[in-house]
């Protein structure tokens, strides 16, 4: 996950960068063909830091886009001076152990934390100078005390599916990713945090990209990142581009081939939730049957699907068994997987099976964890890093109703 602030030449610097989690506003309109080379990155284009200069040719695009459906385009030179008055730059992000996620260096009251981009949540909390010790040692730590102005009696709790939480108190501070800035951004800080945080050394907090709606903060409930800046974007969206290990491709606006297709999103549980088709397991691309209500969560690791999916697709992994211990399916590490297809908005897109060999579960590298896991007790399907990591998506609010769009890697 990666938002982009560097210049291009910059942007080149590293090309081998982890994975992305890009949030892009390109001028150009996301419906064009596109594909994604080189190194994934977070890119959000904004009116340039601190006051935020109300730019004529940002509002003109913006009205383009808004007439777009009727066959409105913008003039070039709309476009461009569009273009010249946004500022872009990325920050690149690093994916943890087997990818079970990835961070992004985020400055926070000009302190660098390292914070997992999480679509499936709405908070933006940090381990903090208020955290006590014996749970946050060898975390990066926000100190309200140098730029924070405190929210007097606002209060946070949030708890995961996974059975981890956090809670704390609030505080205003100007929050940096790449070169985009919100100059008083809510900042979650945190007084107690789950020993699942506490033992992941690399996370110094979460940065979530879900709806605010879903915001834990009392009594008045506070907005993400992504919407405290949505309105001094070029373009109302951002992409998630993450990779299977460090590799990554660069999402550079004037490179790429390929399309996106898209699906509508409903966001009364607040979560950026579609509806996938049909599937199917191996090289066939036909998809059947039905999976039904999912969403696109960047801070889950896996892919969740219903038990029937789930067992359609063990059958055809010789050896493969569910493991009460385990909690989920297993299988031999050396073990041949096939490919998972899905259909989500009239096109296909495919895991490779390599990706389904999440991580071995044995000291001895012979039993392995599955990629694909049910989504019992969930009740809707679960689009996490497995899949993510095979797609380009785009999380977009350009137009009235948000909406997913996908590409093939
Ligand atoms: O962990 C969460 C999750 C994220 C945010 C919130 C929350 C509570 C209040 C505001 O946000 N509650 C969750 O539970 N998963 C993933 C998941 C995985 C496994 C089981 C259940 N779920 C949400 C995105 C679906």
């Amino acid at each position: 996950m990666d938002f982009l602030i560097q210049s291009k030449a910059q942007q080149q610097e590293s090309p081998n960068a982890p994975p992305v989690l890009a949030m892009a506003s390109a001028t150009l309109s996301l419906a064009a063909p596109y594909e994604i080379v080189g190194r994934s990155t977070f890119s959000v284009e904004q009116v340039a830091a601190g006051k935020v200069l109300k730019s004529g040719p940002i509002a003109m695009m913006n009205t383009y886009a808004k007439y777009a459906k009727v066959g409105a385009v913008a003039p070039a030179d709309v476009t461009s001076a569009a273009a010249a008055a946004v500022q872009s730059g990325q920050v690149a992000a690093n994916p943890e152990a087997y990818d079970e996620s990835y961070l992004c260096p985020v400055s926070v009251g000009g302190q660098t934390l390292n914070l997992d981009f999480d679509t499936g949540s709405a908070d933006l909390w940090v381990f903090s100078t208020l955290t006590p010790s014996s749970e946050s040692t060898g975390h990066a730590k926000y100190n309200p005390s140098t730029s924070g102005k405190v929210k007097s009696g606002y209060t946070w709790d949030i708890s995961y599916g996974d059975g981890s939480g956090a809670s704390g108190t609030v505080y205003a501070d100007k929050v940096v990713v790449g070169g985009v800035t919100a100059t008083s951004q809510a900042v979650e800080a945190a007084t107690s945090v789950s020993s699942q945080f506490t033992q992941d050394t690399d996370n110094d907090g979460l940065l979530g990209l879900a709806f605010s709606s879903i915001n834990t903060v009392e009594p008045v409930q506070q907005t993400t990142f992504f919407d405290t800046v949505k309105s001094t974007l070029a373009k109302q969206l951002f992409t998630a581009d993450l990779k299977k290990g460090a590799a990554g491709a660069y999402i550079d606006t004037s490179k790429y081939v390929g399309s996106i297709t898209y699906v509508p999103v409903t966001t009364s549980n607040g979560f950026w939730e579609f509806t996938a088709s049909g599937y199917s397991v191996g090289t066939s691309k036909t998809t059947s049957g039905s999976i039904g209500d999912s969403i696109a969560d960047t801070g889950t690791t896996l892919l969740y699907l219903p038990t029937a999916t789930v067992q359609a697709y063990y059958k055809q992994v010789s050896g493969a068994s569910y493991n009460n211990a385990q909690g989920g399916y297993i299988f031999s590490c050396s073990a041949t997987l096939p490919a998972f297809n899905v259909a989500i908005g009239g096109a296909v897109y495919t895991v490779p099976g390599s990706y389904i060999n999440y991580a071995p579960i044995n000291s001895a590298g012979t039993q392995c964890f599955g990629g694909i896991q049910e989504n019992t007790g969930i009740g809707f399907s679960i689009f996490g890093d497995i899949f993510l990591k095979s797609v380009f998506a785009v999380f977009d609010e350009t137009t009235s109703s948000p909406r997913l769009g996908f590409a093939e890697q």
